[in-house]
C-alpha cells in the first residue's frame, strides 16, 4: 500500500498502539520513582528558539520548516525533544531550584530519513537532568534508561560510551578549524591513514574502541600528558554502576549524532533490535542572557522497540455474547478482563479476537488457533 503515506511515515495498529502506550508508561514510570516529573511540550515553535537553545547543536538541519500564518514567523516540527526541555528549564522553570528532573514522551519528526533510520516520524521518550553534568548526575541517569529498558521487557541491552568533545579537547590550539573539521570527518569513518594525515597522535583513539575494561586500559596507556584522565575516571565510575545490566563498550570518537553533546555520550542498543534504541549524555543550555547551564539526559526510540515486537504482551479479550446484561460486563472488567461485547446477534468471538468467551456465567478459554491473533 505505497502512497498512503509520506516515506517514513507510519500508522501503528492494534495491538502495536497499545503496546507503544504501555511502553511510554514503564520508561516514565521508572523516570517518575527517580523524581523526574513529566512536561509536556507543542509539537511545533519558533524555529528560531529551538535552535539556539543548545550550545553546539548546529541548528535545525533536521527539522522541518514552515512559515506560521498566524505569527507570520518560521516554525520548526520538533526532530528532537531535549532543545524544548532546555527551553522550558531556563525559561519557565528558570527560578525552580536546580537540579531540576525533567520526563518526557511525544512524536518527532524530521526532514528526512538516513538509511540507517529510515523513519521520519517517530516518537521520543526521555528523561533530563537540568543543572549538573557530574559524573553522579550521568550516573543517575544512565541508570535511569538502564532500568526503564528493562521495566518494558527490552534484554541484552548494551550500552556503547563516547567521548564527543574529546576531539576539540585534545586538539588545543594546534589544529586550524579546517584541519579539526577534516580530522573529525576522518574519525567518524574510522579512516586511520587519514588521521595518520593529519594528526598521528589521535590513531590509538580509533584503535581503543571496543569492550569498555580493555579499551580504558588502551586509553589509559596512550594519555601520556594525562589529558583525557578525568573523563576516564568518570567513565569507569558510571560504568561500575551499571554492570552486569548492560554489555559496555566504549567508542571515544564516535560522533554520529551527538551534534550538542559535551564530555559524556551514550547509545543504546538490544539484542534483535536493529539500530539504536536510544541515546543519551551531558549537554549545555543557553540560557537568554548568555549564560550556561550544565545537563544531562537520554531519550529512547520506542519504534525499533516495538517494530521487534518487544512488550507486545499476549492478547486476552473476553467475549461477552449477544444480550449479556450490563452488570455482568461491568463485573468482569472490574476483575480486570478485558470484555467485548456482541452487538448483534452473529457476532463472533473469533471475529473479535477474543481469547475467552463467557459461558454460563464464567470465562471460558477459547480453544488454542482460534485465540490466535
Ligand atoms: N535527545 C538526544 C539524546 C539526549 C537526551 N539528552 C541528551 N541527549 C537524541 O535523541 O539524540
Amino acid at each position: 500500500m505505497s502512497g498512503l503515506l509520506p516515506e517514513g511515515f507510519h500508522d501503528r495498529l492494534p495491538p502495536a498502539a497499545d503496546a507503544a502506550t504501555r511502553l511510554e508508561s514503564h520508561v516514565l514510570g521508572v523516570a517518575r520513582g527517580y523524581g523526574y516529573e513529566q512536561v509536556d511540550p507543542p509539537l511545533a515553535e519558533f524555529a528560531d528558539e529551538l535552535s539556539a537553545r543548545l550550545k553546539a547543536a548546529g541548528g535545525l538541519r533536521d527539522a522541518v520548516r514552515f512559515v506560521d500564518p498566524v505569527s507570520q514567523r518560521t516554525l520548526a516540527i520538533r526532530p528532537d525533544l531535549t532543545a524544548q526541555i532546555g527551553r522550558i528549564a531556563a525559561t519557565r522553570m528558570g527560578h525552580h531550584p536546580r537540579p531540576v528532573r525533567l520526563s518526557y514522551a511525544g512524536p518527532v519528526m524530521k526532514l528526512a530519513a538516513s538509511e540507517l533510520d529510515p523513519l521520519r516520524a517517530t516518537r521520543q521518550i526521555g528523561a533530563e537532568l537540568i543543572g549538573l553534568d557530574t559524573v553522579a548526575a550521568a550516573t543517575e541517569v544512565v541508570r535511569v534508561a538502564i532500568e526503564a529498558l528493562r521495566a518494558t521487557g527490552v534484554e541484552g541491552i548494551a550500552l556503547d560510551f563516547t567521548l564527543p568533545d574529546l576531539v576539540d579537547c585534545l586538539a588545543g590550539d594546534s589544529l586550524t578549524p579546517a584541519q579539526l573539521a577534516t580530522l573529525r570527518d576522518r574519525l567518524d569513518a574510522k579512516d586511520a591513514a587519514g588521521v595518520a594525515a593529519i594528526a598521528p597522535r589521535y590513531l590509538p583513539l580509533i584503535e581503543a574502541a571496543g569492550p569498555f575494561d580493555a579499551a580504558i586500559e588502551r586509553l589509559r596507556a596512550s594519555d601520556a600528558g594525562k589529558a583525557l584522565a578525568t573523563r576516564l575516571d568518570g567513565l569507569v565510575e558510571i560504568a561500575a554502576s551499571i554492570r552486569g545490566q548492560a554489555a559496555l563498550t566504549l567508542d571515544p570518537t564516535e560522533r554520529h549524532g551527538f551534534e550538542y553533546q559535551s564530555w559524556l555520550g551514550f547509545s543504546l542498543f538490544a539484542k534483535g533490535v536493529r539500530g539504536e534504541i536510544g541515546r543519551g549524555g551531558t549537554y549545555t543550555i543557553l540560557h537568554g542572557n548568555g549564560r550556561e547551564e550544565a545537563a544531562v539526559g537520554f531519550s529512547l526510540y520506542a519504534d525499533p522497540i516495538l517494530d521487534a515486537g518487544i512488550g507486545a504482551g499476549a492478547r486476552r479479550r473476553l467475549f461477552l455474547p449477544f444480550g449479556t446484561p450490563a452488570g455482568i460486563g461491568a463485573k468482569l472488567r472490574e476483575e480486570g478482563w478485558v470484555t467485548v461485547a456482541a452487538l448483534e446477534a452473529d457476532d463472533t468471538p473469533e471475529a473479535q479476537l477474543c481469547t475467552h468467551v463467557l459461558r454460563d456465567g464464567a470465562p471460558q478459554t477459547i480453544q488454542a488457533g482460534l485465540a490466535a491473533n
